[in-house]
Parts: C-alpha cells; sequence; structure tokens
C-alpha cells in the first residue's frame, strides 16, 4: 500500500472514542413521544436460526432497564423497563417508529448512556456497575457500531477511518496494515483503501464503516438502522454484507431497522414501542 493510511496528511493521528463512536450516537433533540403501533402477540424467528442452539448463557442480558430525558413535564421516559436476553452469536433485529426507544436501547447496551435503572450485562461485565474508563475499555475492546450516518472521519482516507480502533487497541503498525487490509478486501474495497468519504458512494462509505467495525474482532455490533441513508438497491446489498459478516464471525450482533429485507436476515425480531420491548407481531 502507497500512501496507505498513514494518510494523505502524513502524520499518525491519534483519537478518543468518544470521537469516533460518539458522533452520531450522542444526537438527541428532545421530540414528541410517537404513539406508534401496539405491541403484538408472537415472534418473528429465522428458519434455521443459531440463537436457540447456543446452549451458554447469554451473552447480551439487560434486566428490567429504565430511561428518561429529562424531568418534570417534559421527562420523556424513553426505556420503561426493558429486559431483553441475547444468546452468543445471535443476530437479533429491533423494528420501531420513529422515537420509540431504539437508539436509546443501543446507547445504553453499549456504554454510550447510562441506563436510569436496571441492569446491563455484556459477555458477563455489569456495564451500569462500570466507571467511565471502563465502558471506554468496553468500547474500545468489546462493542463496534454502525451508524446510519455512517460516523467516518471525513479527512481521513478509507483504510484510515478503519485503522482507528486498531490504533485505540495500539496494534503496531505492520499488523495494523495487514489487518485493515484485510477488512477492506472483506467488504469489497480492496481498491479504495486512499480514498475519503466524501470521494466514495453511500454504500462504500457505509462498507468502510462496517470494516471500521469489524476490524477489531468486537464481541458485540449494534448497528444503528444501517441503511437508513442508502437506496434501496444499496441497502440489499449492505444488508447481505452484514447478515454474511455476522455469521462468519460468530458475533453477537442487535441492529435496529425498518427494512423487511434486514428483518428477514434476522434470528429474531423484537418490536418496541413508547420504550416497551416486546416480541414482533
Ligand atoms: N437527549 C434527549 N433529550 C430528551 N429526549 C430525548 C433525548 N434523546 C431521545 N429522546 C427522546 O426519547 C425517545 C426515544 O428516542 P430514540 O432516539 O431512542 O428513538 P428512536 O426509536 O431511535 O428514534 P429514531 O428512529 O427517530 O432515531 C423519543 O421520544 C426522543 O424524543
Amino acid at each position: 500500500m502507497s500512501e496507505g493510511y498513514r494518510g494523505r496528511y502524513g502524520r499518525e493521528e491519534s483519537y478518543s472514542d468518544d470521537v469516533i463512536f460518539g458522533a452520531d450516537a450522542s444526537r438527541k433533540d428532545p421530540r414528541p413521544q410517537d404513539p406508534g403501533p401496539q405491541e403484538g402477540p408472537g415472534r418473528h424467528t429465522r428458519p434455521g436460526a443459531r440463537g436457540s442452539a447456543v446452549s451458554s448463557g447469554p451473552f447480551v442480558e439487560v434486566e428490567t432497564v429504565t430511561k428518561t430525558y429529562g424531568s418534570g413535564e417534559t421527562a420523556v421516559t424513553a426505556l420503561h423497563e426493558v429486559s431483553l436476553s441475547v444468546p452468543p452469536g445471535e443476530f437479533l433485529a429491533i423494528q420501531g417508529r420513529s422515537g420509540s426507544g431504539k437508539t436509546t436501547l443501543l446507547n445504553v447496551l453499549g456504554g454510550l448512556d447510562r441506563a436510569d435503572s436496571g441492569r446491563i450485562r455484556v459477555g458477563g461485565a455489569d456495564v451500569t456497575a462500570m466507571s467511565d474508563d471502563e465502558l471506554l475499555a468496553l468500547r474500545r475492546d468489546q462493542v463496534a457500531y454502525i451508524f446510519q450516518g455512517f460516523g467516518l472521519l471525513p479527512i481521513l482516507t478509507a483504510a484510515e477511518n478503519v485503522g482507528i480502533p486498531l490504533r485505540l487497541k495500539g496494534i503496531d503498525p505492520t499488523d495494523r496494515e495487514e489487518r485493515v487490509r484485510a477488512a477492506l478486501a472483506h467488504v469489497g474495497l480492496e481498491q479504495h483503501p486512499n480514498q475519503t468519504p466524501a470521494e466514495l458512494s453511500g454504500g462504500q462509505q457505509q462498507r468502510v464503516a462496517i470494516a471500521r467495525a469489524l476490524v477489531g474482532g468486537p464481541g458485540l455490533l449494534l448497528a444503528d438502522e444501517p441503511t437508513g441513508q442508502l437506496d434501496s438497491a444499496t441497502a440489499r446489498e449492505i444488508m447481505d454484507l452484514i447478515g454474511r459478516l455476522v455469521r462468519e464471525t460468530g458475533m453477537t450482533a442487535i441492529v435496529t431497522t425498518h427494512d423487511p429485507i434486514l428483518l428477514s436476515l434476522a434470528d429474531r425480531v423484537l418490536e418496541i414501542t413508547d420504550g416497551r420491548l416486546g416480541e414482533s407481531p
């Protein structure tokens, strides 16, 4: 690789993972609650889902988690006593209308935000009891995010963006370069390591974001409407890619989406309505 991910600016960059992973997820504007559909009975389960075959304990465990924004008359309870158990390797989709609490749920699961009450365990570790530093380490070592808006750093090349989690882990440059190259090849972007996000299509940008999410070998992938900004053909490609990579890596994945195709790829689909989680009709 020529210029590689040392960068068009020829310098080694250092980024905190708040900059990297917090950019989209910290977006929060008070909005009126969407009444949304009522919870329905039943459960959508993909035939042959691997989740049911897993016999060890859950990888993600959520017990009666509540999260309220604001106080008094303007308070909005985004999560109402949500409980959830996700076995290792499960590909779980969560659907719900705008404002139903999907982003809030992913944020508290991944340690980007704190629940008001309840307990969350990821990989056996109690996220709700973690200090800020421990949450940072969780986001660096265990959890990867994919956002609707891609969340790439615009001044960095594709390879540099993908390499960020490895820099944070202190991986040496040679190993990093190899792993970045492999990650880009995995998402079909081996020809584009030196292009910046602005020089890539939306679908290619999301591929870069997917490569960045996977390069560090996280145990948990959280994807917040990953195809929301893509046309339907590109969305389909991205959905297939996410589905394939989740299965290949065996990681646990929780994806929020409205997209019926992505829903059909999941092992299980849950519906969130006004901050309450139920099985999908
Ligand atoms: N920082 C905040 N301050 C106040 N209210 C907030 C904040 N963040 C979210 N909310 C409110 O919490 C509720 C859940 O929001 P959340 O973003 O989790 O929903 P969502 O299902 O992800 O919506 P969307 O699909 O539009 O992203 C909404 O009523 C929203 O207005």
